[in-house]
């Protein structure tokens, strides 16, 4: 088989906020046609590590970042359709974010109906719910049209069957893809290689199919049948770290 193009590569990467060490020498390869689940509790540093892999590609990827990053006044066909401003000229863009024209409204209204938002195509996003919020930033991820997909807890406000449906349009749209989630089950059954990262640091980088869901209960403090698993045991020996000279703040050191 044929050995991929590195895409992201960090060596013995840190962050640090003031005293606090949030990205801990972390060391990592990631090559093209990859999918990755990065998995971890709240303020375990998905964020961040998305974040500084993100700086190495920003053309390349379609980013939906945990916050949505949405216009509020605007509406979803305009908020979806500013992901895919760097294909267009400054006159084009600005004509169809005032009057569209037939071709990207056409792409537009095909993509609201793959996410179900044909009815709000025309609505103001201040006036969405969460899940459809979400479901907006995910468009807008989509019609970058580009061959990564970062995501951050991107599909963590929608019902389970919609998580499964648009997890999986945007794992096909996209050749690599980075998403951090909470939800073990989507992280074993859509990815290929899962990181699980504790105290700024990773635990475990591992093929999912070398991962059972009580591996990755023990990562969140719940305890399996036996009280043994392979992350529980790795997470529990890494302290967090304050951050030596050789880190600097919110920097990354390659
Ligand atoms: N701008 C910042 N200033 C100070 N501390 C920060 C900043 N951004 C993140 N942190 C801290 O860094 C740590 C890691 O945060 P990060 O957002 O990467 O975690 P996470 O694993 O993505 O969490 P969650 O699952 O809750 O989104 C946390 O302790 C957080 O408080």
């Amino acid at each position: 088989m044929r050995v991929q193009p590195v895409l992201f590569e960090l060596s013995n990467a840190c962050v640090t906020y003031g005293q606090r060490r949030v990205l801990d020498e972390v060391s990592l390869t990631l090559r093209a046609g990859e999918k990755v689940a990065l998995v971890g509790p709240s303020g375990a540093g998905k964020s961040t590590l998305l974040n500084e892999l993100y700086r190495q590609q920003t053309e390349q990827i379609a980013l939906c970042p945990q916050s949505h990053g949405l216009v509020d006044l605007l509406s979803c066909y305009q908020n979806m359709f500013m992901g895919g401003l760097d294909r267009f000229s400054t006159l084009a863009s600005l004509w169809n974010l005032l009057r569209p024209l037939a071709s990207a409204r056409t792409e537009l209204q095909q993509l609201a109906e793959d996410l179900g938002l044909s009815e709000q195509l025309w609505q103001s996003v201040d006036r969405l719910s969460g899940g459809q919020r979400q479901r907006v930033a995910i468009g807008r991820a989509l019609y970058r049209q580009q061959p990564i997909f970062f995501g951050d807890e991107p599909v963590s406000s929608l019902d389970p069957v919609q998580a499964e449906q648009l997890l999986t349009i945007l794992l096909q749209r996209h050749p690599t893809a980075v998403v951090s989630l909470h939800n073990r089950q989507l992280a074993l059954n859509h990815f290929d290689r899962v990181i699980a990262l504790a105290h700024g640091k990773i635990i475990h980088d591992c093929a999912s199919r070398d991962l059972s869901p009580q591996d990755l209960d023990a990562l969140y403090g719940k305890t399996s049948a036996t009280g043994h698993s392979k992350l529980s045991a790795a997470a529990a020996s890494q302290p967090l770290n304050s951050g030596p000279a050789a880190c600097v703040t919110g920097r990354i050191i390659r």
